[in-house]
């Protein structure tokens, strides 16, 4: 998926979160989006992906050159983030069969293999609300990352996760982003290790749109 941002602005009541942004996210690419806590990296996110309206400018997305409308962005779109939450009332196999009849996971990959791969094998039955966060984080992660999605946006992708966590992440985010375009907010370097383009926020942020 390419997204093409134009003018692009976001203003919550009197406030610009960011402002005058021109960009060409494209696909095949990973991009950091980087910035202070507060600086509106996740509001850059949930625009782009067209979750929220932006106040000013035009977003266009395109999927191997076909224009994308953006009401069929959610479908092509797999998004990891601290405030997407799983639902907890499912065991861990309950979640994957029901979570990918709407987000189908990519071709060859199985909710008892994502099991496997996610190392959960002796927690296929447990309720998720009974995971430990490393362990919801790590269901997050492996959802959006084997999702069959040309775009993969990932929040502060090693939220909850220890050294294990991190590697396993890494390993898992190296076997999956080919061909995708993967945008990735962050302030800790080694989650976004593997991007090739780094955008700070700061720089059409709030300061630079006074
Ligand atoms: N729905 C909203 N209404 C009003 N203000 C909002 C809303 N969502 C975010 N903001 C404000 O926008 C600013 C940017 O928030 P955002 O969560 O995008 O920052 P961030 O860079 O992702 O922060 P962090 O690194 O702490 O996650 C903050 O001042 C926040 O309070």
């Amino acid at each position: 998926m390419q997204i093409e941002a134009h003018g692009l602005g976001k203003r919550f009541a009197r406030d610009w979160i960011f402002r005058g942004l021109n960009h060409v996210f494209r696909p095949g690419t990973a991009t950091a989006v980087l910035g202070p806590n507060g600086s509106g990296k996740s509001t850059l996110l949930n625009t782009l992906s067209g979750q929220i309206l932006p106040t000013e400018g035009t977003l266009a997305y395109s999927l191997r050159g076909q224009p994308v409308a953006v009401e069929d962005v959610p479908r092509q779109l797999a998004y990891c983030a601290p405030y997407l939450e799983l639902i907890e009332e499912l065991t861990l196999t309950e979640l994957l069969h029901f979570h990918t009849r709407f987000k189908p996971l990519r071709p060859g990959t199985t909710p008892a293999r994502l099991i496997e791969l996610m190392y959960l094998e002796k927690s296929r039955h447990k309720m998720v609300r009974d995971f430990s966060s490393g362990m919801k984080q790590r269901l997050k992660l492996a959802l959006a990352l084997y999702a069959d999605s040309p775009l993969l946006l990932l929040d502060e992708p090693t939220t909850n996760l220890d050294r294990t966590g991190v590697t396993w992440y890494l390993e898992h985010v190296a076997a999956t982003v080919a061909g995708r375009l993967v945008i990735v907010s962050s302030n800790v370097p080694e989650e976004y290790s593997f991007c090739q383009h780094q955008l700070s926020v700061t720089d059409f942020g709030a300061q630079a749109a006074r």
